[in-house]
């Protein structure tokens, strides 16, 4: 059999909620290599849902570290079991779920630094971390850290022009002072804190990667705009933080080559270089090349909506980031929490767990739903804090339960227009040539996908939308 030609390419992480996934892209942006790692099913050992453990108090949410570490490792051997030449790839970079906190123990970076290329990263990693279960950004259990901050600062307002958010509850700096004032021994155990970004870049480069400033400004404690850590801010969550921080990045910074680990291992070539990771939305607004006047729909775990900004407008909802491609830049977005697996829970109980069946539904019933809306939290909402399932039928009045169909057509308008809802009060207008580009697990639903489309135009009246997929 012929070999086919060597192909030099660059390699994309995801070190996502409920997976670690890669893609090769050749110098014509061919995607031509993906392989992913799903934690519930490839990783039954550690007992997740979803990717996470949500713990007793329901508000407590956190994922295994070595988990993901282990799924690299999977992932890696899947690669050159299938005999993927790793020493074609020039670069590398990715994107983490973003918030997720890692703890990284005194003496680990010697550790990181002094790999052995005969043994599996999680087998030479487990005493690395001072924390084994990291917070996620599901954990809503941060509320009176989240006030101490503001408190801080001079008041929710104050922080938002600060850092680009109010405080809340996922975002790392909180999170950081709930573990400096519960478990002060590991915290002063900790030689570094990484985001899962960073973290999964460390990994690749064998020593600690620094933290760049689009997934930093979902820490509560970047100056956005100066893009220095706010002492303010560090001062009121823990002490010595800004050390185990480290300073962050500009996110297109390459900060070094590859690990010698994977060049013996894998063999990578020496000079594959590593370039930031990023948090996964930033990553698909750089990805899904987005511009002005865009607004993307991420469908992933969470849900997400995106916009490129030039100007901050920092408010009580929503959050500001630095934006990855453009450091002068900026980027909005909203997050909604009850997204992927709300959609899973209504499909399991009215569409006999099927989407095939969920889309029928969805075919079988008109836009506008006969004038039944519904509103589905089941766990407690990021935007706005509510919890519950609300349904409201033609007459306005509350009831309890919509047949099936109606229930499956509910969900998903009621979702596309709450983000309408949230994204206009951010002052975000849906124009005639606006392009809604959508990404995520669920954008490969084409009747969802539809929903998206008819209601933008439905609620615009004459406006049209283009809508383009971006799968
Ligand atoms: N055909 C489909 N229709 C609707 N949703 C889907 C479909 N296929 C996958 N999904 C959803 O996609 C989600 C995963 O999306 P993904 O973007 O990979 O998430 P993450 O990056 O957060 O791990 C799953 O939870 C699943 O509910
Ligand atoms: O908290 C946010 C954004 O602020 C989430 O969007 C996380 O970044 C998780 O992403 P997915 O795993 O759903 O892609």
């Amino acid at each position: 059999m012929a070999e086919s030609a060597p192909r030099r390419c660059c390699l994309g992480w995801d070190f996502s909620t409920q997976q670690v996934k890669v893609v090769a892209v050749d110098a014509e942006m061919n995607v031509f290599y993906e392989e992913s790692v799903h934690f519930d099913r490839d990783l039954p050992e550690f007992g997740t849902r979803g990717g996470v453990h949500v713990h007793k108090d329901g508000l407590t949410v956190t994922s295994p570290v070595l988990m993901w570490v282990q799924a690299l490792d999977i992932i890696l051997e899947k690669m050159k079991a299938s005999g993927f030449d790793f020493s074609q790839v020039l670069a590398l970079s990715g994107a983490g779920q973003q918030h997720g906190s890692i703890y990284w123990q005194a003496g680990a970076q010697q550790a990181l630094r002094s790999l052995s290329p005969d043994l599996p990263l999680h087998q030479q990693l487990q005493a690395c971390f001072s924390i084994s279960d990291c917070p996620v950004w599901m954990d809503s259990s941060t509320t009176a850290q989240c006030r101490q901050l503001e408190a801080a600062v001079g008041g929710a307002q104050a922080l938002s022009c600060l850092t680009g958010s109010r405080a809340y509850e996922r975002f790392t700096g909180n999170q950081i002072a709930k573990i400096y004032q519960q478990n002060p021994k590991a915290y002063s155990h900790t030689e570094r804190i990484s985001l899962v970004s960073s973290f999964a870049a460390s990994l690749f480069l064998g020593s600690y990667s620094p933290i760049d400033y689009s997934d930093g400004s979902g820490m509560n404690l970047l100056q956005i705009q100066d893009k220095v850590w706010s002492q303010a801010c560090l001062g009121s969550c823990a002490p010595h933080l800004e050390e185990k921080l480290g300073p962050p990045v500009p996110s297109c910074s390459v900060v070094g080559a590859i690990s010698s680990y994977y060049v013996q291992r894998y063999r990578f070539p020496p000079g594959c270089k590593v370039v930031a990771f990023t948090g996964d939305n930033p990553a698909s607004l750089a990805g899904m090349r987005l511009e002005e006047g865009d607004i993307a729909v991420s469908l992933g775990t969470s849900d997400t909506l995106f916009l490129w900004l030039q100007e901050p407008m920092p408010a009580l909802e929503g959050h500001i980031f630095c934006n990855p491609v453009d450091p002068q830049h900026y980027m909005a977005l909203l997050c909604f929490k009850n997204g992927s697996l709300m959609r899973e829970k209504i499909r399991d109980e009215f569409a006999s767990c099927s989407w095939s069946e969920f889309s029928k539904a969805l075919q079988s019933t008109e836009m506008g739903n006969g004038g039944n809306l519904g509103f589905y939290f089941d766990v407690m909402e990021i935007t706005p804090e509510i919890i519950g399932r609300h349904r409201f039928n033609t007459e306005n009045h509350k009831v309890s339960a919509f047949p099936g169909d109606v229930e499956v057509r509910a969900l998903i308008e009621g979702q596309f227009m709450a983000k309408r809802i949230h994204a206009e009060g951010l002052g975000y207008r849906v124009m005639s040539k606006t392009k809604i580009l959508a990404t995520g697990g669920a954008s490969h639903n084409r009747d969802i996908l539809q929903e998206k489309g008819a209601l933008s135009s439905y609620s615009l009246g004459s406006s049209s939308v283009a809508l383009e997929l971006t799968l």
